[in-house]
């Protein structure tokens, strides 16, 4: 038996994500419906495949698609003389492309509903309008090999032109093959598929399956930017939505984490289309069987070490109450319309309350104080976010601890932001946080501060102005700003010397500013 094929056969039931499991912890199995035999990845073929569309190896590092545009079709090179494994072990993605392009044989079929639901849910989520090419991630799971299958029937019926990614995380043996298996599906169905790499999977440290979550999401934007795809579908499933849910319970997550994933989503400069989330795992891997077609099973998709296993157990054990995956699903969606309905108070709300100065985001303190609870919680978190620079909310706990100092009229310091308490609440960033921040001319200091800098300045970088910068210089007071602003305020520097500090007065050519209006960050309000 080959290195990594199960001894029992293809496993019922679906793998835990990936968003929630390592990547190191196997060797994937192969479903092939066919004759249900399992295998090990065998997809490699790398020269047929290649040889089909021309394709060559690129890597692709952490910091995403370089200059140059991605070619239609990149393979891995395995440096194999011949296949790694028979064509017999393959799925047989050859039929794909006939079944799929034959109504009879999608209506005759008792699934031929998904074909129709991933229609209405992609016109939903497009909001009726249709763009000209559309991305998919595939791991070369059940899931998102169905996805794939159905969206290109859907891509074909109205012109859109779909592109294919799959993401070799390269922390397993059996990876680069499955990368080689989604490559050689989506060959078969003609489609254009990138191969993207994480090269530095090595290197990370600490949660190694967050980090390469976050690497895959980086290569998948950047794969998207340089292909030109505005939108990328992604198969999550009912099943996993309910999972997510039964983990968030257990955290105590209130509307806004029990609303789990959205089902579109901007992030990146992409949006993000999860057409899937009310479809039963079972129907996609019902859909796949019905028509042949195989897939890559993660064996460590039944690690017990993980929350998502485990709540999968859960959901298992919990059916005989009536709380199945449906039902939890359910009410993440409507949790999540409850979501939707406090962010547009909270907007509302933001357009009387919270104003932009240079960077420092100003909350009315009194009209705050007022508000209930959740809205009060919602608006400051948001202004926590936007100064911190980071999409993450800060404990409901530690806001409720900075709620009660504000209110007794105290500031504090909370994720990597200052809350300086007066009738305006001024939220800076907290120097500490910034003093080791550096960028060259052209990148953004601290992820939202551009300069703009006069003709023939030389060299320079962007550090933080701190207080010895501060102490050079003298107009600093009539800027208006106040001095725990400034010193963590952006300053141009060459070397240790203080070239400028537009924000504290210093450099009179120089320009320094947010790369979000005060509009931008009232309507991020809505995005969250
Ligand atoms: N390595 C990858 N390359 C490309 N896309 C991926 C990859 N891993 C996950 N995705 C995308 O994210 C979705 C959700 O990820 P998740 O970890 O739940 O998937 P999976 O268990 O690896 O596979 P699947 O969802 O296809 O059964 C996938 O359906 C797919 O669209």
């Amino acid at each position: 038996m080959p290195e990594g094929q199960g001894a029992d056969g293809p496993k019922p039931g679906r793998p835990a994500s990936r968003d929630d499991l390592p990547l190191d912890a196997g060797e994937g199995a192969l479903h092939d419906p066919g004759d249900c035999a399992p295998g090990h990845i065998g997809a490699g073929a790398p020269e047929n495949a290649s040889r089909q569309s021309g394709g060559s190896a690129v890597g692709l590092s952490d910091s995403g698609v370089s200059d140059s545009v991605l070619p239609e079709y990149v393979l891995p090179d395995f440096g194999l003389s011949e296949p790694p494994f028979p064509e017999a072990d393959l799925p047989d993605a050859g039929r794909i492309a006939a079944r799929i392009s034959d109504p009879q044989a999608s209506s005759s079929h008792p699934d031929a509903a998904l074909p129709d639901h991933v229609a209405r849910a992609m016109h939903g989520l497009l909001a009726g309008t249709v763009p000209l090419r559309l991305g998919v991630a595939v791991s070369g799971g059940g899931d998102s090999v169905a996805l794939m299958l159905v969206l290109h029937g859907w891509a074909q019926a109205h012109g859109v032109a779909l592109h294919v990614a799959t993401v070799d995380h390269g922390l397993r043996a059996a990876a680069a093959q499955e990368a080689a298996f989604v490559a050689r599906l989506a060959a078969d169905l003609g489609l254009p598929c990138a191969v993207l790499r994480w090269t530095q999977g090595g290197a990370a440290r600490g949660n190694l399956q967050g980090a390469a979550r976050a690497a895959r999401y980086r290569l998948l934007g950047a794969w998207a930017q340089a292909a030109g795809l505005s939108h990328v579908a992604l198969g999550h499933t009912q099943d996993d939505q309910a999972e997510t849910f039964l983990m968030r319970l257990a955290r105590g997550s209130g509307v806004d984490g029990l609303s789990c994933m959205a089902a579109a989503r901007q992030a990146q400069g992409v949006v993000w289309l999860r057409p899937l989330l009310e479809v039963p795992r079972a129907a996609l891997r019902d859909h796949l069987s019905a028509r042949g077609v195989g897939w890559v099973d993660d064996p460590s998709n039944d690690d017990t070490r993980f929350d998502r296993v485990r709540a999968r157990q859960a959901l298992a054990a919990l059916a005989p109450l009536g709380l199945d995956a449906a039902g939890l699903a359910q009410t993440a969606a409507r949790m999540a319309r409850a979501r939707g309905a406090l962010a547009q108070t909270a907007f509302a709300a933001a357009e009387g309350m919270l104003r932009l100065d240079r960077g420092d985001v100003l909350l009315d303190r009194a009209a705050l104080m007022a508000l209930p609870d959740d809205l009060r919680d919602r608006l400051l978190a948001h202004a926590l976010c936007v100064v911190g620079n980071t999409p993450y909310r800060p404990r409901l706990a530690a806001l409720h601890r900075l709620c009660d100092r504000l209110a007794a009229g105290q500031g504090d310091t909370l994720h990597g932001a200052r809350i300086l308490c007066g009738a305006q609440l001024r939220i800076t960033r907290e120097w500490q946080a910034v003093r080791a921040a550096v960028a060259a001319p052209g990148q953004r200091w601290d992820g939202r501060w551009q300069v703009a800098a006069p003709a023939g300045a030389g060299p320079w970088e962007v550090r933080a102005l701190g207080p010895a910068g501060l102490a050079l210089c003298p107009e600093w007071r009539a800027t208006g700003l106040p001095r725990p602003s400034l010193i963590a305020g952006p300053a141009i520097w060459r070397d240790a010397r203080l070239i400028a500090a537009p924000l504290a007065g210093l450099g009179e050519n120089w320009r320094i500013f947010t790369t979000e209006t005060e509009s931008d960050v009232r309507a991020r309000l809505l995005s969250h």
